[in-house]
């Protein structure tokens, strides 16, 4: 019988925090066509000319702010998460990123090394996007047909609505949950509003109350229904009442429209609708990285104090939490099972 691995794919971190590793990383994920989708030439001359000029440096200070002597938070606590699993499976788990190393390329080929030909890849995105899920496909599927033909990989589907996820992500966030807080906010990863027109294969989707709507087929590749319904769903089991809830969208780059709200214009003004005590957390990334601890905590925090906040409360990612990674072997089990059936 063939044997079967498993290989857990995130975005991946720069080498280390020197202004050239960034770059280097930058220039990879930046140039990813599914990133930043415009023409190759348009592309090159926004990234290579005009983005790796000035944003290198600035974001190599920021991860310094994050980077542990172990590394990047991303990469450690990916490795944390892969390190637990493997206690739980009796099939070898590798990791791989999305974006420099490990890549996936070097993921598969350990896996391949120890004879495995039947690979479960579990892209660790709740939420479909072509920059998570569908760039992570892509690119493992270009790596399988160039380097390892003969390799079958499954791939594990976003999983924002699964009763499993929501349940532990809920679990999570109650324990998490400061006694007073005057509102709870979800802020997400934005993405530009194009990217969901886009691959919207209905062309219904208008980015407004469709995405709210419990039914329709252009849910099924629009993030930012995914997002709001994860939020819907947690806020169900955590019997919370909807206007104690807000949902908002960050990390923008660019001049391009991007999905709405914005994390940093909410933080900005929250507090003059009588939020003061806030709770935040963010769930389009199971692992805590860059865009949670220095954006969310530390930035975002400074937006709200600013604003008029007086307490704010960051509620950390699911990151290598035992009730997750019993989460993340039952979704792999169930496409393990898959090999056998077909
Ligand atoms: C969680 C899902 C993510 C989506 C969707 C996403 C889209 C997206 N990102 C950029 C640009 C940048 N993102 C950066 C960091 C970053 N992004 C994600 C996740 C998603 N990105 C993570 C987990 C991280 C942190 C990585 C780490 O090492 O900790 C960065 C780099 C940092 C910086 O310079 O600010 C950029 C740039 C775009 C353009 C985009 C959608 C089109
Ligand atoms: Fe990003
Ligand atoms: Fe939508």
């Amino acid at each position: 019988m063939d044997k079967k691995g498993i290989l857990l794919v995130n975005l991946g971190s720069p080498r280390s925090t020197a202004v050239n590793d960034v770059k280097e990383y930058l220039d990879e994920f930046l140039m990813d066509e599914r990133v930043i989708d415009y023409r190759w030439i348009f592309r090159a001359l926004l990234v290579q000319g005009i983005i790796l000029k000035t944003r290198p440096a600035k974001s190599a200070e920021a991860y310094k702010t994050v980077w542990t002597d172990e590394g990047s938070p991303l990469i450690v606590i990916t490795e944390k998460i892969q390190k637990k699993l493997q206690k739980l499976v009796d099939v070898p788990v590798e990791i791989g990123m999305r974006y420099a190393e490990p890549s996936i390329e070097t993921g598969i080929q350990k896996l391949v090394d120890q004879g495995i030909s039947e690979i479960v890849l579990f892209p660790l995105y709740p939420q479909y996007a072509m920059s998570t899920t569908e760039t992570v496909i892509e690119k493992a599927e270009e790596v399988r047909k160039k380097k390892f033909p003969k390799v079958k990989i499954n791939y594990i589907q976003p999983f924002y609505n699964r009763d499993i996820y929501i349940n532990c992500l809920a679990e999570s966030i109650r324990e998490k949950l400061p006694e007073h807080f005057d509102a709870l906010q979800f802020s997400y990863h934005g993405v530009p509003e194009r990217h969901i027109y886009k691959t919207d294969p209905t062309k219904t989707c208008n980015l407004n109350d469709c995405c709210s709507r419990d039914e329709n087929p252009s849910h099924q590749f629009c993030y930012r229904h995914q997002c709001y319904k994860t939020t819907q769903l947690v806020i169900e089991k955590l019997n919370l009442p909807k206007e104690k809830t807000i949902v908002s969208f960050q990390s923008r780059l660019g001049k391009d429209k991007w999905i709405e709200p914005y994390t940093d214009e909410t933080l900005e003004t929250i507090s003059k609708k009588g939020v003061k005590n806030l709770a935040i957390v963010c769930p389009a990334f199971v692992s805590d990285c860059l865009e949670t601890l220095e954006e969310i905590s530390v930035e975002g925090k400074e937006q709200f104090m600013h604003g008029g906040g007086e307490s704010f409360h960051y509620i950390p990612c699911l990151n290598d939490e035992d009730r997750w990674i019993e989460v993340v072997k039952i979704l792999c089990e169930e496409k393990l099972n898959d090999f056998y059936l077909v």
